[in-house]
Formats: structure tokens, sequence, C-alpha cells
């Protein structure tokens, strides 16, 4: 095994790892990884103005005195952003800083140690940088580390179970914690959106939990390349976590990018794709994307809310009336989650093609 992140396989080189690529003395980024120009991260004048991204506050959506208020702005945020920032959400603030630095050791582990949870070939699970789906998709600067966890039996037996215990212990705990807070959160949503009861926890109960760290290397040349490619997530929701206070996520807001820049605390949660197809349209998924810097690494964690495998995903039932018509097809869970992973990443087009068009039968 090389120490360095390439290894030349003919003429190519074959990149194992952007983090030990990066490592490398560079003058200028490999081509791979460089940006058409229509796809360069640049701001435009308006995109760089300072927008508040809205906070919803755990406490005020659980107390009885302010549930109600809090209540509404979920649901506007939800409508108009897909995405917010959640304080307050009471996971145990020491057990996220003992999974921060378990991280961050994970990312200073020998490539080597890292490579024994690598991609195999055909599998969208474990640690790399992004596949190459089709031939004109450039490379983020980014190595990724995505795996199910839940149903325990869909976890592969090389990835979660053979992780360095003390991260294991430590993502296993965050996983059950994130868990009750995303079926909490999801019970307020459903509620915002007037669902029948148990609607959403008859999708969502024991649903498909999958995570994804990503380990975006410092870069020369960060105007152009892309960290993560602008995507919206098929997920129900996602909660993010920011593992080294490094900023980088922007959303597509108003046709403009704009920076998040997190709150010290928080944690970020955003509306995905099953959840907009769930309320019919009136949530939206929020489209975006990762920039990369030249100074500091930056390390992302997310966690991804889906309903089980054996679901029916679309819009809810309750929801659905000769006035409301479905505008999204319903379709299995399982086929859905392959579909989607057969795709490139492509802003929100997958949610497109799940769109009824006009002239097409309900369950087209
Ligand atoms: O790194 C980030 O901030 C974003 C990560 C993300 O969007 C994802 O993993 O789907
Ligand atoms: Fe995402």
């Amino acid at each position: 095994m090389a120490s360095t992140g390439s290894l030349s396989f003919g003429s190519a080189p074959l990149i194992l790892s952007v983090q030990e690529l990066a490592k490398e003395p560079m003058a200028a980024v490999p081509q791979p990884f460089l940006l058409n120009d229509q796809e360069l991260p640049v701001d435009l004048p308006k995109s760089t103005s300072v927008i508040t991204i809205p906070t919803i506050d755990m406490k005020h959506l659980t107390m009885s005195e302010t549930t109600d208020f809090e209540l509404e702005k979920l649901h506007s945020t939800c409508k108009e952003w897909g995405l917010f920032q959640l304080v307050n959400h009471g996971v145990d603030s020491s057990l996220v800083d003992k999974l921060r630095s378990e991280i961050e050791e994970f990312y200073k582990l020998p490539l080597e140690e890292r490579m024994k949870y690598k991609m195999r070939p055909g599998d969208v699970e474990g640690y790399g940088l992004s596949l190459i789906i089709s031939g004109d998709q450039k490379l983020d600067w980014g190595d990724r580390f995505y795996m199910i966890t839940n149903p325990i039996h869909r976890r592969k037996p090389h990835l979660l179970p053979e992780l360095p215990p003390s991260l294991r212990d430590a993502l296993e705990r965050y996983l059950s914690e994130l868990q009750k807070l995303a079926m909490t959160l999801l019970g307020f949503m459903a509620k915002a959106l007037k669902l029948d009861d148990g609607e959403m926890e008859g999708l969502v109960d024991d649903g498909m939990q999958a995570v994804r760290m990503t380990y975006y290397p410092p870069c020369p040349q960060p105007d152009l390349v892309m960290g993560l490619t602008p995507h919206s997530d098929a997920t129900v929701i996602t909660i993010l976590l920011q593992v080294n206070g490094v900023d980088g996520l922007q959303i597509k807001k108003d046709g403009f990018w704009r920076p998040v820049n997190f709150l010290p605390d928080a944690l970020v949660v955003n509306v995905g794709d099953i959840l907009e197809m769930v309320s019919n349209g009136v949530y939206t998924s929020i489209e975006h994307r990762a920039i990369v810097n030249s100074a500091r690494e930056r390390i992302s964690m997310a966690m991804f809310f889906n309903p089980k495998f054996s679901a029916e995903i679309g819009p809810a039932v309750s929801l659905i009336n000769p006035q409301n018509p479905p505008l999204y097809r319903r379709v299995g869970m399982e086929k859905y989650f392959k579909d989607f992973f057969s795709r490139k990443l492509d802003g929100k087009s997958f949610l497109e093609h799940m769109k009824i068009k006009n002239g097409e039968g309900n369950n087209a």
C-alpha cells in the first residue's frame, strides 16, 4: 500500500484519498477535480450578503407555554427554507464532544487503517472519495464514509462493527440519541402538517438510518473545486453535526448560494426529498453543497433518517383529497434508494423525476 493518496494505475492515477493527496506538495489541483466554468463555486455579489438561518428551539417546542408559537415557526421554516439550526436539542454535550474528538482521531489514523473500510466495487457504503458515476462528473474535494446503521441486519460487518472501539461506542450512543431526537422532531412536523395520528410514525419508526462523515482537506485552489456537489438529500430529514467548527456548508436560497454559519452547539436539520414528497410539496427539501478553503480541513457528520425499506413512500394519504391531488409518485423505499444511488448527484433532479407530470395518472 502506498503511503500517499495516489497509486499509478496504467497511465491514469487512481486516487484513493483526497486527504492523502492534499498532503503532497501541489502547485495546482489535479484535473479530475477541476470544475467547468459554469460549476465554479463563485459567489455572485448578492449571495455574499449575510442571511440569518432560522433557529428552532427544542425547549420552546416542548414547553406548553411556547409550543404553539414554536410549532408555527417550525412549519413556516420547513416550508420556506427546508433547513434550520436546532438549539437546546438535548443531546448530551459531553457525548457530542467525545464524538467530535473520536472522529478527528479517526482521520489521524494511517491510510492503511482507514482503507480497511474502503468502498468495495459496486457498493455505495464505505470510505473513499466520491465515486464517478458518469464520465462528466468531477471529483469532489473530500473523502466520504457512508454506512447504513439501521436496521441492524443491514449493517455491513466490515464497517461500523469494525470501527475503533472508542469511536464505535461514541457513535452508537450518538445514533440512539439522534434517533429519539429525529422521532420527536418528526412528530412535531407531522402535527404541524396535520397528518393523521400515527401516519408519520408508521413511516419512520425503526426506519432506515445512515450516516456520512466527510473529510474536506484544505485545498490550494479552493475556488476551482467543490467539496460536495450540489444536491438535496434523499431522506425524510438529515441532522448535520459540524465536527470541527469549520464552516463550508452553503444552501441555495431564492436562487443564490448562501453560507450557513453554524451556531456553536447547534445541529443543522434539513428537510429531505422524502419529506417534501410526504408533505405533498408543502415542505421543501433544500439544495445544498459544501465548499472548501485553503487554510483548514473541515469535517462534517450527516445523519440520515428514512422510512423502513419495506415502506411505500409518497404523499401522506391523509393529506390527499380531490382539492389536493398527489404531486409525487408512490414508490417502494428500497427501489427509491437504489435509484437514487444509481444517478449522479445533481441538485434536485431526482425529486423532479418523482413528480407526477401533467396528464399522468396518480399511480404512474
Ligand atoms: O458537509 C456538509 O456540511 C454537508 C454534508 C451533506 O450535505 C451530506 O453529507 O449530505
Ligand atoms: Fe446533504
